[in-house]
């Protein structure tokens, strides 16, 4: 595969099922996603971007198609394969942020080296540096019910930047926060970006897409639009 993709899928189809129906959550999807890309999906309610999003992470297993991610075919992988290509190439920010409640600060932060098998010295090392660049040191005894919305974010990005991730996956990461903190949270993402991440993120908010640099649309399943947000910076 060309070195500049990160992401490759050819029409690929998951299905999710209840009793009574089988739906379509993504009908024949193709998309490229290059290193260092920031990538944003939209569309209504129901389009199929969580599902999209978790496929890409690896959360959801998709049911036709193709999935390359690097050189890594993923579709036919056994899951703790998959499971292993995750943790070691992608971290994910939640909308409801996700923290481990019995666990502090610095805690949440260190558990993804804890599946890579990190030596304590260096998961020292590398938790206080992702807390001290997200402005969290001052609060890393503290466990997430003692955290405003914003800081419990800034912990989940800290957790999310510290396996030092290819790939950083957010869903409707300032959905849960006001004006003021979703701004600061997207201008860390922002960062992430400059830094050299590639960022692939769902939102409800066009302000917030307007930081990516391409907003794809998503409509039953399907992408109706792959457009350059180029004119918007
Ligand atoms: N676990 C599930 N079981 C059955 N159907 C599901 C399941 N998860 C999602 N779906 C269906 O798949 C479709 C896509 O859902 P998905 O959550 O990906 O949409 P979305 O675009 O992220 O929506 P929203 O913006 O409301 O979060 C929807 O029609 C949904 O009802």
């Amino acid at each position: 595969m060309n070195k500049d993709v990160l992401i490759r899928m050819e029409d690929v189809y998951k299905y999710h099922y209840t009793e009574s129906m089988q739906t379509a959550a993504l009908n024949g999807i193709d998309l490229e996603i290059k290193h260092g890309e920031f990538v944003s999906i939209m569309g209504p309610s129901g389009s199929g971007k969580s599902t999209l999003l978790n496929v890409i992470g690896m959360i959801d297993k998709m049911d036709d198609g193709l999935y390359q991610f690097e050189d890594y075919q993923i579709n036919g992988l056994s899951q703790k394969d998959r499971a292993s290509i995750r943790k070691g190439n992608m971290g994910f920010i939640f909308q409801s942020f996700n923290l481990i409640d019995e666990l502090t600060t610095f805690e949440n932060v260190e558990l993804p080296l804890l599946y890579l098998k990190i030596s304590k010295a260096e998961r020292k090392e590398r938790v206080e540096k992702a807390l001290e660049s997200l402005e969290m040191m001052h609060r890393k005894d503290h466990y997430p019910q003692q955290l405003s919305g914003g800081q419990q974010q800034r912990v989940a990005i800290a957790r999310a930047i510290v396996v030092r991730p290819k790939l950083i996956l957010a869903d409707e990461p300032t959905g849960n926060l006001d004006s003021k903190n979703s701004e600061a949270v997207m201008n860390i993402i922002k960062e992430l970006h400059a830094a050299g991440s590639s960022i692939v993120m769902v939102t409800h908010s066009h302000k917030d897409a307007a930081y990516a640099e391409r907003t794809i649309q998503l409509f039953d399943g399907n992408i109706l639009e792959n457009e350059s947000n180029l004119k918007a910076i």
